[in-house]
């Protein structure tokens, strides 16, 4: 098995002299949720239509399972599923019969056919409306086929453009924990791309920051994490003692902003956090809560943006 389910060297694209990629190199291990992230027109479908030889890169070639994708032959497609854009289903079938289309035309055999297409439906809470025809169906319940369409014929590698267009809080923890589900206990390689960041947040296991063309940032979880701006909340008991804190750090220069509400404060540098702490205890001020917390990944991505606008 190679190391990489998904591997670019170098790919760049250009569009009558607009170039949308820019020597991107995407390094995806196995069994990885790749949280793909941009700004809308950063160069994300480009980027996913080019992994499935939907078009030809400029410059540059792509690997899938260590097989480059503009050589492999039709029956390797079997290892890849995709959703990209809104899926295109049968208006005038319901969404039982069009499933059943779908899956006949994966050649999957009718002895698992109709118990996959059930499971599925079951999973993301399409069921009940198996019966109805697509024509009156929701955007969210569009989406929950287009996933189903991506998954029926159970792939290695999955390619989702924003899948969760449309999704309700219900659906979104469903897809998110069919996602999960596939990623960790199948070894499902998913390449996700998605404006909901604190979707995301709960369920990527490497990120890639695409930027006007270029691959920004690619890192594991546990790199975000090291990388990301760390905070401390403080929770203080009163509005005196809170003030009290403020002036105590304001006069030792140290950062600070309050927060939501008058007893909390906001420490953003935290380097010799200790000093800090006895900083006030020393002063009689004895917070009641103490906590650590990290930017969240909108925040982070805005930051990763704002640093590369300054260069
Ligand atoms: N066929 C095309 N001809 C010319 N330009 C194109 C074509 N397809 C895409 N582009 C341009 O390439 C850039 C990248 O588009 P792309 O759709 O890949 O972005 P995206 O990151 O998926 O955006 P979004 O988040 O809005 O879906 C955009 O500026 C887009 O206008």
């Amino acid at each position: 098995m190679p190391m990489y389910s998904i591997l670019t060297h170098s790919i760049s694209k250009n569009y009558k002299g607009f170039q949308a990629l820019k020597n991107v190199n995407l390094a995806v291990k196995p069994g990885e949720i790749y949280g793909f992230i941009g700004l809308n027109g950063a160069g994300k479908t480009t980027m996913m239509r080019m992994l499935l030889n939907m078009i030809e890169p400029s410059e540059g070639h792509a690997l899938i399972l260590g097989q480059e994708v503009r050589q492999v032959s039709p029956l390797f497609w079997n290892n890849v599923g995709y959703l990209i854009e809104t899926p295109h289903s049968y208006p005038n079938l319901t969404v039982a019969e069009n499933l059943d289309l779908y899956a006949r035309l994966r050649l999957i055999p009718s002895s698992v056919r109709a118990q996959r297409i059930k499971d599925l439906m079951d999973q993301l809470a399409l069921t009940p409306y198996k019966n109805r025809l697509v024509k009156e169906l929701s955007l969210g319940n569009n989406q929950k086929i287009g996933l189903i369409k991506a998954l029926i014929h159970r792939p290695k590698i999955l390619l989702l453009d924003e899948p969760t267009n449309g999704l309700d809080p219900e659906g979104l923890t469903h897809v998110r924990q069919l996602l999960i589900h596939l990623a960790k206990d199948e070894g499902v390689t998913i390449l996700i791309s998605s404006h909901i960041l604190n979707e995301m947040e709960k369920m990527f296991t490497a990120i890639g920051i695409l930027h006007h063309g270029q691959l920004l940032r690619q890192e594991s979880r546990a790199e975000y994490l090291k990388n990301a701006h760390h905070r401390l909340l403080i929770t203080f008991s009163s509005v005196e003692e809170a003030t009290k804190a403020k002036n105590i750090y304001a006069q030792k220069h140290i950062d600070w902003s309050a927060s939501e509400t008058v007893y909390q404060l906001r420490l953003t540098a935290l380097e010799d956090l200790a000093a800090k702490q006895q900083l006030l205890i020393s002063n009689g001020i004895l917070p009641t809560e103490w906590h650590e917390e990290v930017e969240n990944m909108e925040e982070y991505f805005l930051s990763v943006l704002r640093k590369a606008g300054k260069k």
